[in-house]
């Protein structure tokens, strides 16, 4: 911490759907156990999932589970993060995880506040990039550039995925829109900390002179139709499931095999049949992960929990094909 300045510091991290920044939130919580860190996390999709893959720090977590995005989001942030400050011990740290789908500046704009600045000082916007997906996210959404051009920091992440020639060439693009951005080559968000936390590099000229490429929501008091409107017109969408009966294994990974490629992240809690542990269900671009996780407690409800977020995604067929894998 920095002698004069007594205030806590505060990291927003972001980047585009599964691009890796909760894998680094459980890093910082795993190697930081000495430090309070209080964790703020927003997700899109009505359905609360982060939350459970956050590891450790669980009575920490504030989570703001309001479906969108947003702008609007900055109300809640904003009680979220007196709550936070309010509370004994106060933490030392708060680290605010944003959807993937979110522009940054209007939650860093909440640590600008009079009566929230007075205790909290912004130290950086860290932007997790998918090394491997660069190119299709940005393709794919226009609050790809906004992250990294809010970035103060940025972390090139899944570097095992990609060769050193695409990364080169990933961090020319990186300058291109982002010339003062820090990056830092990662694989599983392994970062050396020291350089991430409490390096004090938030920058407010960028978020002052830098605006949206696209012409829209120049005003950083932005209001959540503005946002919204613009995710329509990117025609995003999650689509949630939930059910009260297992999965069947065979069924599940038929319907896996063959998802609509307009969908780009898929994560989710699974309770399959004949299986005591929960199943961690992650998809990012064409590529699936399921990793067994603890097993059910014996007071738990079992339930399936999933989203899918993608574009023009038909959310009445996507579930109709889930309730058939059933048993
Ligand atoms: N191969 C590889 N996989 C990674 C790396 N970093 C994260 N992953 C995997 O990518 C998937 C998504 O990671 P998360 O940390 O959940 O991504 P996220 O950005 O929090 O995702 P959202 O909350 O949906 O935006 C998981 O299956 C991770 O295990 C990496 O460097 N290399």
């Amino acid at each position: 911490m920095h002698a004069l300045d007594k205030r806590i510091p505060v990291t927003i991290v972001t980047g585009f759907l599964g691009s890796g920044k909760t894998t680094l939130l459980n890093r910082i919580l795993q190697e930081n156990q000495g430090l309070r860190i209080a964790v703020i996390v927003n997700e899109f999709g009505e359905i609360s999932i982060d939350h459970e893959l956050v590891i450790g720090a669980k009575e920490e977590i504030v989570e703001l589970a309001n479906g969108c995005v947003c702008c609007s989001v900055r109300g809640d942030l904003e009680d979220a993060v007196k709550n936070v400050l309010e509370r004994t011990p106060v933490p030392e740290y708060i680290i605010v995880e944003t959807t993937g789908l979110a522009d940054p500046r209007p939650v860093a704009q909440t640590f600008l506040l009079d009566d929230i600045s007075e205790q909290v000082k912004l130290d950086a916007i860290v932007t997790v990039v998918d090394a491997e997906q660069f190119g299709r996210h940005l393709q794919t959404s226009g609050t790809t550039i906004d992250q990294i051009i809010a970035a103060d920091i940025l972390l090139l992440n899944k570097t095992d995925l990609v060769n050193d020639t695409q990364l080169d060439k990933i961090e020319r693009e990186i300058l291109d829109l982002n010339p003062a951005s820090r990056i830092l080559r990662t694989s599983h968000a392994k970062a050396d900390l020291r350089l991430l936390l409490d390096v004090g590099v938030f920058q407010l000229e960028r978020m002052q002179t830098q605006h949206h490429h696209d012409g829209k929501c120049h005003d950083p008091h932005c209001t959540h139709e503005n946002h919204h409107s613009r995710l329509q017109d990117e025609e995003i969408s999650s689509v949630s499931f939930r059910a009260a009966r297992p999965f069947d294994y065979e069924k599940l990974s038929g319907f896996m095999e063959n998802l609509p490629t307009t969908i780009f992240r898929g994560k989710g809690i699974l309770w399959i049949d004949g299986y005591d542990e929960k199943l961690i269900f992650h998809l990012v671009g064409d590529r699936s992960q399921a990793v067994a996780a603890d097993p059910w407690k014996e007071d738990e409800v079992r339930e399936n929990r999933l989203v899918f977020i993608g574009k023009r995604l038909d959310s009445e067929r996507i579930r109709e094909q889930l309730e058939s894998c059933l048993v």
